[in-house]
């Protein structure tokens, strides 16, 4: 595997070198390669799978990190939509999807599932970006036949449909190996019925993957149950329209209820869990480790803008931190119904704490633990994305979306001390490192970063 280093002289004794050479010999024969060209790896570096952004929305890119101080509906209402309307312009698409391609790709991002704009050919421009830099993704026409928020930034119910027809039709002419058109209705906020059923049934007749936003915020949940009152929730609004398959992945699911979540599971639909856009938009908190007990297939999203870290480790640090704090708000609510309870005995001699149901119990759920994040994050990623027989983990057959770690490369954001385990070297990167780390990307065994001709 070449990364960039000349061989380094072999320390392991003479018999052990004897034995290593023979096997490499093994190797170059077996799967025809040069020996000449095998590369040690550097001291302490490692190979991990790439890392699968489940939902992230590309031109959000060019606000990213600002206009963090609104909730969710004033949010696209005052910054988001008046920002993508401007797609229109091809080179402002260009010069923006250049960059948020480049940008996931230094970061780990092998595989990104992309919401573009209501615009088809900006939408078709960050598709030809994401093949010519040779990064795995799904692009998404964003579609909208309903806009009271902001009206300027709308297309009509035939419009919608046809453009996205359009749209698939060009990305399947093209034939691109490893970028997919994937339908997009935004969320049942911007989409009449009819748009909503008449792209389940695009999606179904040339069998792609379905995208879109569902259960979010409290505010949103309630405008969807307003304008669909003859759906009993949210969920059904999607699943009725048959935009809930297995080839479906919803971002966020903040509030989806057990029987909705088993909608999800009985369909094969995954979710995207996206903690820093649901922190940063003050939308909630998605209990992963109850989605995951539900047996709902899930993936990590940075889901950008709405959150503000272009990086995969910041959805597993998220992830991680979103899961200690759910627990830890039920065991103050604990606590406090055991404070109440014991209170109510005195008084009036309730039953024992053991008979009595007042406790909130934490359910036996667990925090979310560093090796379920990183699974989350890889292989749980490439499972809601419905590859996961092309890549998320190491297995024979799988192409090979690598990223070569460096912990210990010039500028890294941490140190290594003498007595670190493997694993520790994993962890110390998962919590502390970011694309200095990163000293190669990998994509179907192809090299995409360093950019080809450093451009
Ligand atoms: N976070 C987020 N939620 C949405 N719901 C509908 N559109 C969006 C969006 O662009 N970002
Ligand atoms: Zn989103």
């Amino acid at each position: 595997m070449s990364n960039g280093g000349p061989r380094k002289p072999y320390t392991g004794g003479w018999q052990h070198w004897k034995k290593h050479a023979e096997k490499e010999a093994q190797l170059a024969l077996k799967w025809k390669f040069d020996e000449s060209k095998i590369e040690d790896l550097g001291k302490n570096e490692f190979f991990m799978p790439g890392m699968i952004d489940t939902h992230i929305h590309a031109p959000q890119y060019s606000f990213i990190g600002s206009g963090m101080d609104r909730p969710l509906l004033q949010w696209l209402e005052h910054i988001t939509f008046p920002t993508e309307e401007k797609f229109s312009d091809l080179d402002l698409a260009s010069n923006i999807y250049e960059t948020v391609v480049r940008r996931t790709l230094k970061n780990g991002t092998t595989t990104a599932c992309y919401f573009a704009t209501i615009h088809t050919d900006a939408s078709l421009v960050l598709a030809d970006i994401a093949d010519r830099y040779g990064q795995r993704a799904f692009i998404g026409k964003v579609c909208m036949d309903s806009n009271t928020a902001y009206p300027e930034y709308i297309e009509s119910t035939e419009e919608s449909i046809a453009e996205t027809q359009r749209f698939v039709e060009a990305m399947q002419n093209m034939k691109y190996d490893r970028v997919k058109p994937i339908i997009t209705p935004r969320f049942a906020v911007s989409c009449s019925e009819r748009l909503l059923c008449e792209l389940g049934r695009l999606a179904d007749s040339y069998g792609l993957h379905i995208q879109s936003h569902i259960s979010e915020s409290v505010a949103e949940i309630q405008e969807v149950l307003n304008l669909f009152p003859e759906y009993n929730n949210y969920t059904e609004v999607y699943s009725k329209n048959k935009l809930l398959t297995n080839m479906t992945v919803m971002a966020h699911g903040c509030y989806l209820t057990d029987e909705e979540l088993h909608l999800f599971r009985s369909n094969g639909s995954a979710i995207s869990h996206c903690p820093n856009s649901n922190i940063s938009l003050c939308s909630g908190h998605l209990d992963v480790s109850n989605v995951i007990k539900q047996k709902v297939k899930v993936g990590l999203g940075t889901d950008i803008a709405g959150g503000y870290s272009i990086s995969m480790l910041d959805a597993i640090r998220k992830a991680i931190e979103t899961s200690k704090i759910l627990f830890m708000e039920r065991e103050k609510r604990r606590k406090e119904s055991k404070t109440i309870h014991n209170h109510l005995q005195e008084e009036n001699g309730m039953l024992p704490e053991k008979e009595c149901n007042c406790r909130i119990k934490n359910n036996g759920k667990k925090v979310l633990s560093d090796q379920e994040a990183f699974r989350l994050a890889t292989l749980g990623g490439s499972q809601a994305l419905n590859i996961d027989h092309i890549t998320g983990n190491f297995e024979i057959n799988k192409e090979f979306d690598a990223l070569l770690i460096s912990p210990e490369i010039h500028n890294s954001p941490f140190d290594v001390f003498s007595q670190f385990s493997k694993e520790d070297m994993v962890q110390r990167f998962l919590y502390l490192g970011d694309d200095r780390n990163i000293k190669a990307v990998y994509v179907a065994g192809r090299r995409v970063v360093p950019f080809q001709n450093n451009s």
